[in-house]
């Protein structure tokens, strides 16, 4: 069974994705458009903190069928840890966290994060959306397997003391060009066959496309048809390289 097709988290799924639409419908308008990805790619390297406390009200969110691809690969890769790179008000987070549940309840586990060593870690800049995420994934009864970062990923997501477990797969949804920067915190400790997934993966932000796309660096990229229309440059990147600090461990 999966818990997003029917029961109370595909109905809260279903209740955020409208107010979704309804808060970023006049930003969707324009958004996806060459010259408005250009503009967003300046303004975030201009001021990161300016760009994204400007769009403190948007959720930005995967779409419901891209919330799907998310859940399908959490479940066949057996996902147990896996790390969000842009939270925002939890969407996508719900996607991945009921994955892990739903996993570790096929393996007949407990499905507290602490049973099993995993959980999905996410990021997020704005405190606001942070705080919006975790009363979300509350209210789906996912709370307890998710911790959201507050600051800036680049930060957040550097090692802590004991936090040497293997990545399983990570959601690059953040600022456009810092997916490069991001993917190298995480490279260390991805898992042989990690899967990265990159929602909104440009050319012109940053160099992570070029860098994925380089079977030398240890990654086979494929993009997704997801969103097209939109011109969203989804990428799927499987970790093909043997990757892992020397002495990871799956905790
Ligand atoms: C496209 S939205 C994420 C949508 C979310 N994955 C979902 O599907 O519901 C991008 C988010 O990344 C956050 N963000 C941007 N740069 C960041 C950074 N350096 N560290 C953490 N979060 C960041 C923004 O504040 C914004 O909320």
């Amino acid at each position: 069974m999966d818990s997003i097709s029917t029961g109370p988290i595909a109905n809260l799924l279903e209740k955020l994705h409208h107010e979704a639409e309804a808060a970023d419908k006049p930003l969707m308008e324009h958004f996806f458009y060459q010259a408005a990805i250009d503009k967003m790619i300046q303004s975030e390297t201009k001021d990161l903190g300016a760009a994204y406390s400007e769009l403190a009200g948007n959720f930005l969110s995967v779409s419901p069928q891209f919330g799907r691809f998310l859940y399908a690969c959490a479940r066949a890769s057996r996902a147990r840890r896996i790390v969000e790179f842009g939270s925002s008000m939890g969407v996508s987070t719900i996607y991945l966290a009921a994955a892990l549940r739903d996993n570790n309840n096929n393996n007949n586990n407990n499905s507290s994060s602490s049973s099993t060593g995993g959980g999905v870690i996410g990021t997020e800049l704005e405190l606001s959306k942070a705080e919006r995420a975790m009363s979300n994934l509350s209210a789906a009864g996912l709370a307890d397997l998710v911790e959201i970062r507050v600051g800036d990923a680049r930060e957040t997501l550097l090692l802590g003391a004991g936090e040497d477990g293997e990545i399983d797969m990570v959601l690059l949804d953040g600022a456009f060009t810092l997916y490069l920067d991001v993917l190298k915190v995480l490279e260390p400790r991805l898992r042989p066959g990690a899967l990265i997934i990159g929602e909104n993966c440009f050319r012109q932000a940053g160099g992570y496309v070029d860098y994925v796309s380089d079977p030398a660096n240890g990654y086979l990229s494929v993009p997704l048809p997801f969103d097209a229309h939109t011109h969203r440059g989804n990428l799927l990147s499987v970790r093909t390289g043997t990757g892992g600090r020397s002495g990871a461990v799956r905790q």
